[in-house]
């Protein structure tokens, strides 16, 4: 993200959750390598496992203090999944200018997006099983995954921002009247989701096809990696309206 606040517009940021689609598609073609791993996300059974949580809570909360001590959370764009007591950053803060309101601190919907990833998401996308030997592997996809969808779907925000800039006068009413129906209506453009759910199956089909050097492919039934049209629903059912989710909370705190 520019910190020029003279380059924000709807389309540059657009062309960011562009982008983002792309580090999202491949991080989840590499996640479904492995099988669910289900005993990753469970409270240990046995106490052989000196932890209080699962693994991967555990190996999660762990890598986002190493994170959080080299200044990822000082970007606006980085949200953590365990805000409380993450260690201080022993990089200072850049001096570039603020784009986002304050207030943008308070909005993180983290919480909700580990929850329907582990609940909905890995047993759409995974098959079924336990691989012992790669829970440390599956558990790092895991975490740039989930950092991946956190990271566009608190994007919303600066899409947020830009649209209130844009439109002022439009938003201010509903803003004071704290109508958050009528400012999701008026964030969302049908059209744009519609083309973003043919997008990203197309880029699915794209970067989870089998690159061989066998002349005789174009024969061969094409088998992608990840399912184009799980893609497209990924986007459709929970990226889109988690991102809309998090304009709303923006645009209700923007006159804070
Ligand atoms: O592009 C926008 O205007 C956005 O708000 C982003 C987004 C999305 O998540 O991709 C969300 C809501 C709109 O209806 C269209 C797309």
């Amino acid at each position: 993200m520019s910190s020029d606040n003279n380059k924000l517009s709807l389309d540059s940021i657009r062309d960011s959750l562009i982008r983002q689609e792309d580090t999202i598609i491949f991080n989840l073609i590499e996640r479904i390598k492995y099988p669910l791993n289900s005993t990753l996300y469970k409270q240990p059974s046995s106490s052989s496992w000196n932890i209080s949580g699962s693994l991967f809570h555990c190996l999660f909360q762990e890598t986002e203090a190493l994170q959080s001590k080299v200044g990822r959370y000082l970007s606006p764009e980085e949200n953590p999944f365990f805000p409380d007591n993450l260690p201080a950053s022993i990089i200072p803060p850049s001096k570039s200018t603020h784009i986002l309101h304050p207030a943008a601190e308070s909005v993180n919907v983290n919480e909700k997006i580990l929850d329907v990833y582990i609940k909905q998401l890995l047993p759409l996308f995974c098959t079924e099983a336990d691989e012992e030997g790669n829970f440390a592997t599956t558990a790092s996809c895991d975490i740039q995954l989930l950092q991946a969808l956190s990271r566009r779907i608190h994007y919303g925000k600066f899409v947020a921002e830009v649209k209130f800039r844009d439109c002022t006068d439009q938003y201010k009413p509903l803003i004071l009247a704290k109508d958050s129906d009528a400012l999701m209506k008026l964030l969302t453009f049908e059209a744009v989701e519609e083309m973003v759910k043919k997008r990203v199956a197309k880029k699915a089909m794209t970067f989870g096809q089998q690159v061989t050097l066998n002349i005789d492919d174009s024969t061969k039934e094409v088998k992608y990696k990840v399912d184009p049209s799980l893609v497209s629903r990924l986007y459709d059912e929970w990226i889109m309206p988690l991102t809309k989710l998090v304009e709303v909370e923006y645009l209700l705190r923007r006159l804070d």
